[in-house]
């Protein structure tokens, strides 16, 4: 069994948790419900922001704990202040050390969009984002099949979401594709058993049909890298763990976009 077998066992077992503790009636009540989500296309084509999508993130099933000792408060702001063209908060507990009131926080200090970042398997989960403050969800091709992907993105687009599509093969993204998706978001990290290659994007980037924004996800610590992700028609860069390994995440996504317009 993989690590995304185990998440996603786990997450069927927490989802029917949530069910019986909330109903979709008291989050369709929820305070964010009926706001207006920001537009990610906006945001990242912004050019006085960097397209970053900076990630909030405890720790992981690669790495461990990456860092507990700051809050998402005061990292999502600073990220936002130093350019992110969005946020990405992790809401899974027992493999990310997430949680949803980490989205809310994040939510309540920030105007920019917020990605929530989970193993969205069930519609619940999506009307659980939007009743979040969520602005975009993702969709995992590796857990999900096509008519899931087609039920779950046609759910966010209704409820004004933006949706990002995560995909790690050319098979995985040919086999994806539907209209109610923004973005595609190419993972050159391997989910199934770790290991990062950055080629990964270089060898899928024009197999994305332009009408999608384009996403290189994972193993990004270098501004030099995304120069070349730029020049290769990537709109976006999600930075996890480059930024939460020190101990003022927020500093070192300001000395990385520092770096980024000099490259
Ligand atoms: O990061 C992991 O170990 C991981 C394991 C299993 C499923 C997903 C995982 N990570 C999710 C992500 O892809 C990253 O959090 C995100 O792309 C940022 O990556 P990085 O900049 O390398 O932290």
């Amino acid at each position: 069994m993989t690590i995304l077998d185990k998440i996603v066992l786990r997450k069927k077992e927490e989802v029917a948790a949530a069910k019986q503790a909330v109903s979709v009636k008291q989050l369709e009540a929820g305070l964010h419900f009926n706001r207006n989500p920001y537009v990610f296309k906006d945001f990242l084509l912004d050019k006085n922001r960097t397209g970053i999508i900076a990630e909030f993130k405890r720790r992981s099933p690669s790495k461990g704990i990456i860092n507990d000792q700051v809050t998402v408060e005061e990292v999502t702001h600073a990220y936002a202040a130093a350019g992110a063209s969005a946020l990405s908060v992790l809401t899974d507990v027992d493999f990310f050390g997430g949680h949803t009131n980490d989205l809310l926080a994040a939510r309540a200090a920030n105007e920019i969009p917020v990605l929530r970042k989970d193993f969205m398997i069930d519609e619940y989960q999506i009307l659980e984002a939007k009743a979040l403050g969520a602005d975009l969800i993702l969709l995992i091709a590796a857990i999900l099949t096509p008519a899931e992907i087609k039920n779950l993105s046609a759910l966010a687009k209704s409820l004004g979401l933006n949706v990002l599509l995560e995909v790690h093969n050319l098979e995985e993204l040919q086999r994806s594709i539907c209209k109610d998706l923004d973005a595609i978001g190419v993972n050159n990290r391997n989910l199934a058993d770790f290991t990062v290659n950055i080629q990964t994007s270089f060898d899928l980037v024009n197999q994305i049909p332009n009408e999608f924004m384009k996403i290189s996800e994972s193993a990004i610590s270098a501004p030099e890298t995304i120069k070349e992700l730029r020049a290769a028609g990537f709109h976006g860069f999600l930075i996890g763990e480059n930024f939460m390994k020190t101990s003022n995440p927020g500093l070192a996504m300001q000395d990385f976009a520092r770096q980024l317009i000099s490259v």
